[in-house]
């Protein structure tokens, strides 16, 4: 589509029209008849014009990689000479229609001239040859070079972004594509929009200079000029229907609200979704999911497909229109005109069936490509879109804006803690129309060890994302130390807390690298990964799993097979066995070898990540804030009271700050307990709150209840 964002209005129906096809509204820019046929023509030149300046800035930043200042130029002279050699061949060939026209008058032929001719293609065939050859030697490490660049490129420009503006992201078109990682295909996008241009020139080189050249040739010819100006524009416009969609205007938008439809889709998405596999075969879902698809599927009928089948499907009638059928006989007008000049002069043929033949030949929809011409044009567009995409990430700002003050202003005071106050701070996530948290206000001192408790959705976890700045309060403000969290630098900021998120995660990555990412600087000092481990609990199942602090739970390289499957045997009986290769794997890099680790070990790992950052590098970078989010959710109960005994003593005075629906470990030793149901219910000491007997109590003595 090319509408920008914001400029879509659907609802304006005078602007837009609402067409229903099947389960799907199409939103189509209104246009008179006049406009719809520029449209249609403008629609297929439109994504190089509009797209100049990004192609200007693509072809710098291309000229830019150093071994591409010679390549890329070197490409485009070879594809420049190997487009003009059709021209060439053409003029020797209307050389030698003369020749034979003569010959044929006179009954005598020049030899020499006949053999001179034969010699001139022969050359033009080996050049053309050889400029392929040439071209082939190019290509393959100029696209190389240009697709590492672009790959470092997005990478580094992504890598930067915030939560929020990373969400946008992927909301965005650019996204889905995104979504499947920065791949490496996906950067692949600026070569493809470089072949796809230089192929659309080069068929605009070799049509011009066949057009010249023929001109030249039919010069004298009467109807010759007008006939090839008529054979030439054919080619030029994609008049032909054959086969493709009506015309439509330029900015049109296809939705569908039908509920069985994008059931179906999320079923879809159920089946093919590694991750939820070991929950649907659990779960025994598959008849269940079958079922409903086949419901849903039989509900919709024939509609339910993706927009585009169905809008070629419906487009079929539109292709017997009058418009249509105009467009056909364009084709044949060369023809038409010929026969009727013929008629009008039957003794004065205006140009000879040997010289319309070789004009119909020159423009010939299978010599020149010109029938591929629009399928050229569209892929085009498609990869330009992609490039724009790919250039929009580096557009994209971060919402959370950084800081200036250094933070803090004597590294030593953070070994006393962080205070935090919360100033009436309301927040509400993007898209939600309630409130996470309301007007809250609290201050925790410095040093302090605080449990914020409440039930699910209360907002415990958006208070902890608040402190680290994942996003900012839509209302009120939050003091650290006494000074405005939005004035101090983000990375100081970051750096001076720890931070285990409830949705922690684990990376594609060996052990090692999984735990040292906890503090990047002290990640290759293997003594200290280690206690990180111990004190995260994960030491033990670490060094059992088959590469110890080396493995891969999840290989992040995929391997490549041939089209023989497994198991198979080669046309000469050879078995198709592929294991000594997983071998190779296994001695190096386990992943995907069938090697799982439970969720509570996963969370241990992710405990060991947040040890390394806050205890394990007192000298070197010192937190003064420890912030855990249901750290011990999957932990044993054993496994949990080591690990708050481990955290207890090891804190130091450090402000801590937990959030947690269990009550019972925690609490008792807090010197901060919040009560937080969207705000702050109640606050104080254990013992305060048990005395006060609200709803903190009621909770309390409903989680003891059974042990009592
Ligand atoms: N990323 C998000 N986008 C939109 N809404 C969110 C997001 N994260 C949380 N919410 C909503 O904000 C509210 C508070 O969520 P929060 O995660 O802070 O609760 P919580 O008390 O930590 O819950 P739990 O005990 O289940 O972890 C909930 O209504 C939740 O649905």
């Amino acid at each position: 589509m090319n509408a920008h964002a914001g400029e879509f209005d659907h609802k304006d129906t005078r602007r837009f029209k609402h067409t229903r096809i099947g389960i799907w509204d199409l939103y189509e820019e209104r246009q008179s008849l006049a406009r719809k046929r520029v449209s249609s023509i403008l629609q297929t030149y439109a994504p190089i014009i509009y797209s100049v300046p990004l192609l200007v800035r693509m072809f710098k930043d291309v000229l830019s990689i150093k071994r591409c200042s010679i390549l890329l130029p070197a490409f485009l002279v070879v594809e420049v000479l190997a487009s003009l050699i059709p021209a060439v061949s053409l003029w020797y060939s209307g050389q030698f229609l003369r020749l034979v026209e003569s010959a044929m008058e006179a009954r005598t032929v020049d030899t020499t001239v006949l053999v001179y001719f034969a010699a001139a293609h022969v050359i033009c065939a080996v050049a053309l040859r050889f400029l392929r050859y040439s071209r082939d030697c190019i290509t393959p490490p100029l696209s190389l070079y240009i697709k590492q660049f672009y790959d470092e490129r997005t990478l580094l420009s992504a890598a930067p972004l915030d939560l929020p503006a990373f969400q946008t992201l992927h909301r965005s078109h650019a996204a889905h594509e995104l979504g499947l990682g920065l791949a490496y295909w996906y950067t692949s996008a600026i070569w493809d929009t470089i072949e796809t241009l230089t192929d659309i020139a080069m068929m605009l080189i070799r049509l011009f200079s066949q057009l010249l050249v023929l001109s030249t040739v039919m010069w004298e010819q009467q109807d010759g000029l007008l006939l090839v100006v008529l054979s030439f524009l054919q080619s030029l416009f994609p008049w032909d229907s054959k086969g493709k969609e009506a015309v439509r205007s330029l900015v049109w938008a296809a939705t569908t609200t039908n509920r069985d439809f994008i059931c179906m889709q999320g079923l879809r998405g159920l089946i093919a979704g590694p991750l939820y596999r070991q929950e649907l075969v659990a779960g025994n879902l598959s008849e269940h999911i079958s079922a409903r698809f086949r419901e849903a599927s039989q509900r919709i009928g024939h509609d339910a497909v993706e927009f585009p089948e169905l809008r070629r499907f419906r487009s079929f009638k539109d292709c017997l229109s009058i418009t249509f059928i105009i467009q056909e006989t364009m084709y044949v007008l060369p023809q038409i005109v010929f026969a009727l000049r013929v008629v009008e002069n039957p003794m004065t043929t205006p140009l000879s069936l040997a010289s319309f033949i070789f004009i119909k030949q020159a423009f010939n929809p299978s010599s020149n490509t010109d029938s591929s011409t629009s399928k050229m044009l569209s892929t085009l567009a498609s990869r330009l879109s992609r490039t724009r995409d790919l250039y929009e990430i580096e557009n994209i700002r971060n919402e959370v804006v950084d800081g200036t003050e250094p933070f803090p202003e004597n590294q030593q005071s953070l070994a006393n803690g962080i205070s935090v106050e919360f100033r009436n701070v309301s927040f509400q996530y993007p898209g939600r129309d309630r409130c996470a948290l309301r007007n809250v206000s609290f201050k925790i001192e410095a040093g302090q060890l605080c449990v914020v408790v409440g039930v699910n959705g209360s907002g415990k976890s958006t208070i902890l994302k608040l402190i680290s700045r994942i996003y900012d309060p839509t209302v009120g403000t939050i003091l650290i130390d006494g000074r405005d969290i939005k004035t101090l630098k983000l990375a100081d900021l970051r750096a001076a807390m720890s931070i285990l998120f409830q949705d922690y995660s684990q990376f594609p990555l060996s052990m090692r690298e999984n735990i040292g990412l906890g503090n990047p600087p002290l990640a290759h000092d293997d003594d200290k990964v280690r206690e990180a481990a111990r004190l995260g609990g994960a030491e033990d199942f670490v060094d059992e799993l088959p590469e110890g602090f080396d493995t891969y739970l999840t290989r992040p390289v995929y391997d490549y097979y041939g089209d023989l499957p497994e198991g198979t045997t080669t046309l000469f009986g050879h078995p198709v066995d592929f294991s000594p290769l997983n071998l190779i794997n296994d001695a190096r890099i386990s992943g995907d070898l069938g090697i799982q680790i439970s969720r509570g070990q996963v969370q241990r790992l992710a405990i060991s990540r947040t040890f390394m950052r806050s205890l394990v590098s007192e000298t070197e970078s010192s937190a003064g804030m420890l912030l855990f989010d249901e750290p011990s959710a999957s932990l044993d109960p054993m496994a949990e009271h080591d690990l708050f005994e481990r955290l207890r003593k090891l804190r130091g005075n450090k402000t801590m700050i937990f959030s947690t629906h269990r009550f019972g470990n925690l609490t008792q030793h807090a010197d901060l307990i919040l009560y937080i149901d969207e705000t702050v219910q109640e606050e104080g000491t254990h013992d305060e709150l048990m005395k006060k007997g609200g709803e903190y109590a009621r909770i309390w003595n409903l989680q003891a209840k059974p042990f009592i």
